[in-house]
């Protein structure tokens, strides 16, 4: 089960600390940010397509299939939506297989902040342990001004969101206005921040599909950490091009070599288009391969997904039965 915001410890704390120097001002941050290695991008796209080849069948694949259910952030995320459709998803998420109780909950339910108090009730009976992420910060075109974007963190913190999913202002990212971007996050980290003392969990999406060039990924990536990601995130699911592997490999190497730099896991969560447990056992072999098993658990990694669910549950059924189910068999999203 996901647990609550990780602890860093005192000696990751110092090594962050020392690195306050490269986020002293616009020009230390560029600089530091333009300082990181380019992304090669044939060699990234060669790499990603490489590890989406392995073969992974039977048990490992019965894992990998339960597993990835149990990292979804299920998702909706509509101007139409209802609290009756936020809480037959939520039923789904405590449930994804009526006819199979054995089959996982997911990670986390993700909605708009007017819908977390709807979530949390109906996850209360039964579902304890699911996260309610709620979208935030003028999602998705994260167009609004500062105050707004913190009030409407605070609204979804109070209502009792134990995630929150910023969005970054790609407009300043892409003018070069890296320190508005760093003390934004930094402001809605803080946002997040509840009565009692603990945080909601802070997720910060890139909208990789608007950031032009893996560079740039990388250089958000570095970014959003060092202002205090928990996660950092692909996409919003609202534009054209969203998660994919080279993108969401960028974002694992950056989380890898910030770790090896200053001591903090930040977890990855690539969201946006992905559909199939093809897809889905594709992105937990790039984690596994990039970063290891320590990553390989909802804690960790997540998918943002509206619909991927059902293909794992037909997946897992065609598994444990040898033939697919009908059309009926899982819930039309
Ligand atoms: O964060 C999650 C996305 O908004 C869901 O996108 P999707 O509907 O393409 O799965």
């Amino acid at each position: 089960m996901p647990t609550t915001v990780p602890a860093y410890g005192k000696e990751a704390a110092e090594r962050l600390a020392s690195m306050a120097d490269v986020t002293a001002d616009d020009r230390a941050l560029r600089r530091f940010l333009h300082g990181l290695p380019g992304v090669d991008a044939v060699g990234l796209q060669a790499r990603a397509a490489t590890l989406g080849t392995r073969s992974i069948k039977t048990t490992a694949k019965a894992y990998a299939i339960d597993l990835a259910i149990s990292m979804i952030d299920l998702t909706t995320l509509e101007g139409a939506d209802t609290p009756g459709k936020v809480r037959s998803l939520c039923v789904k998420g405590i449930h994804p297989d009526p006819t199979d109780r054995t089959a996982p909950q997911v990670a986390a339910i993700c909605v708009y902040g007017d819908m977390v108090a709807t979530a949390k009730e109906a996850l209360k009976g039964g579902g304890s342990g699911i996260h309610v992420a709620a979208v935030a910060t003028a999602f998705p075109s994260g167009r609004a001004a500062l105050p707004v974007k913190l009030a409407d963190t605070r609204d979804a913190v109070a209502a009792g969101a134990d995630e929150i999913d910023m969005v970054i202002d790609r407009g300043a990212f892409l003018s070069g206005r890296y320190l508005d971007v760093f003390e934004e996050i930094r402001q809605v980290k803080d946002a997040c921040v509840r009565e009692d003392g603990t945080a909601a969990h802070l997720k910060v999406i890139f909208e990789t599909g608007e950031l032009q060039t893996y560079d740039n990924v990388r250089r958000a990536s570095w970014l959003a950490m060092l202002a205090g990601a928990d996660f950092i995130k692909t996409s919003t699911g609202k534009v054209a091009v969203n998660a994919t592997p080279p993108v969401t490999l960028v974002l694992l190497e950056a989380v890898r070599d910030f770790r090896a730099a200053v001591g903090v896991q930040v977890g990855v969560k690539p969201a946006g288009g992905i559909r199939t447990s093809k897809d889905a056992i594709k992105y937990l072999v790039m984690v596994n391969e990039t970063l290891g098993g320590e990553w390989l658990s909802p804690d960790w990694f997540r998918f943002g997904a509206s619909s991927l669910l059902n293909d794992l549950l037909m997946q897992r059924q065609k598994l444990s039965t040898g033939r697919y189910s009908g059309p009926d068999y899982v819930t039309v999203d």
